[in-house]
């Protein structure tokens, strides 16, 4: 959440609406609040993007960009996991009214990753406009404003309701692809259903996605078709939100590998920050691979350690069938360990995606036009997948066996492969088309007279207006 909305701030300060001083300086900075979990929680990760954006903030934007780190509250009870972050943003809720209000230049507006809503009643006391910033897809945000309405309607969990949810721009969404704990109504379910109430008090919502990708579901949500009877607030369609940062002077070697293979002929297989899969389906996905007979790069990370959501780098030898490697060599690479998927999709060399579908992959494959076959695993995704492949039309269908934990037989990725990447296959040169013109509304957006540069505008104006009130 944190990159692509940093990203969005330097993007607001760029967008130059706020008036500029005479010298030439735009009048409006950025200061950015950070709710920090003790040390001993804190992911490393976080520091070293709060260490770098500090330093190379302000100088690659030219504007004004500070970091403001809350004091470290102890952890509210984790069990279960519900209520946790608002729980934790409670907690906080006394130190940020302290820096909002102590902060020398006058705020314009707070903007509030979609997690932190229980802020609202900050912004409100405080009497500035509280924006969201909503990371995933138009579809989601439709979910979670028409949540609390369906909570009402369905009172046993959606999974045992069967049949499919009605969503306002979508085809009807099968039950069984709802987010985890919509599904279940598990774990998270009451948060959610809180946060698709709040968003409706917010001064408008920022979203990370394009006006062209979504249109009927954006359309469903202005409309009030999700929420009947009241006013939904103004929904700016920005995305897509990526940073990309200058590529460095010696290739990783996951690009100088891609260097050396024909023009979209590796499908790339990543999932996420938080994807690894247990030993079993890592002997799937291999042999399914090897039999598809394609060149393939597949970042593959080992099980998180107890106590972190985070893969560890996986131990290649240990987890892949025997002589994988070498019956692979030259059309085939596995990378152990993070990888610079940015990098990797921007290369002509891959032809497709195998994709846990988080929101901003999808984003980033698009951004390139490369065609996915999504593998959700959690949050939102299956929703995802299901929207690139029936709505969106930018992704081939995998079946997954989410019963049997997301399951996908070497049989099924195969002929997911194949279809994907063969050149005969006329589902994957749909997809290929799709995603080419997905590609090009993306890059239209963000030019200069785009849907996502004037959403930014109108936002940053809306936002400068209030503030001279
Ligand atoms: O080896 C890797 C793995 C990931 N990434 C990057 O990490 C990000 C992953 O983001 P995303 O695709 O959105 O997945 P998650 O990290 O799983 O993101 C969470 O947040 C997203 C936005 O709300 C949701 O859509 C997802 O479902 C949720 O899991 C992307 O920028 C990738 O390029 C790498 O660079 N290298």
């Amino acid at each position: 959440h944190l990159t692509p909305m940093l990203e969005v701030g330097k993007r607001m300060l760029r967008s130059r609406c706020c008036g500029d001083d005479d010298d030439g300086r735009p009048a409006m900075s950025l200061t950015v609040l950070l709710a920090q979990l003790p040390e001993s929680h804190r992911a490393p990760e976080i520091d070293e993007i709060i260490r770098r954006e500090a330093a190379g903030a302000s100088e690659d934007s030219g504007f004004d960009v500070r970091f403001h780190c809350l004091p470290a509250e102890e952890l509210p009870d984790f069990r279960g996991g519900e209520d946790f972050i608002s729980r934790f943003m409670q907690q906080h809720a006394s130190h940020a009214r302290e820096a909002i209000a102590g902060l020398e230049s006058r705020v314009a507006a707070v903007v509030l990753d979609w997690f932190c809503t229980t802020l609202l009643d900050v912004t409100r006391d405080l009497g500035l406009p509280g924006y969201v910033y909503f990371t995933s897809a138009a579809s989601m945000l439709a979910l979670l404003l028409r949540l609390p309405a369906l909570d009402k309607e369905v009172a046993v969990d959606f999974e045992e309701m069967g049949g499919a949810v009605d969503l306002p721009g979508l085809p009807p969404v099968p039950a069984a692809l709802l987010p985890t704990p919509v599904m279940k109504k598990g774990c998270n379910y009451e948060w959610l259903v809180y946060h698709g109430s709040r968003f409706m008090e917010a001064a408008g919502i920022i979203v990370n996605t394009v006006a062209e990708l979504e249109p009927a579901v954006l359309e469903a949500i202005a409309d009030g078709r999700c929420v009947p009877g009241r006013r939904v607030p103004a929904i700016y369609t920005v995305g897509p939100v990526l940073s990309f940062k200058t590529p460095p002077e010696k290739p990783h070697e996951c690009v100088r590998w891609l260097d050396a293979q024909p023009r979209a002929s590796v499908v790339f297989l990543c999932f996420g920050s938080m994807g690894s899969f247990a030993p079993p389906q890592v002997l799937e996905i291999a042999a399914g691979l090897e039999r598809s007979g394609h060149r393939f790069l597949w970042v593959l990370r080992g099980r998180p350690p107890a106590g972190s959501p985070y893969p560890t780098d996986a131990d290649a030898d240990e987890l892949l069938p025997e002589g994988f490697l070498e019956r692979t060599k030259g059309r085939g690479m596995v990378w152990p360990t993070w990888a610079p998927q940015k990098d990797i999709l921007a290369h002509a060399a891959v032809g497709g995606f195998v994709t846990h579908g988080g929101w901003n992959s999808t984003l980033e494959s698009l951004w390139h036009g490369v065609p996915m076959a999504p593998w959700p695993l959690y949050a939102e995704q299956h929703l995802n997948a299901f929207e690139l492949v029936r709505d969106m039309g930018v992704a081939v269908e995998m079946e997954v066996d989410r019963k049997r934990g997301n399951l996908v037989e070497a049989a099924e990725l195969e002929r997911a492969v194949r279809c994907l990447m063969d050149e005969g296959s006329e589902e994957g040169r749909m997809a290929r088309e799709k995603a080419a013109a997905a590609k090009a509304a993306c890059r239209n957006a963000v030019d200069g007279g785009g849907s996502s540069i004037a959403a930014l505008r109108k936002l940053t104006q809306e936002m400068a207006h209030m503030s001279s009130i």
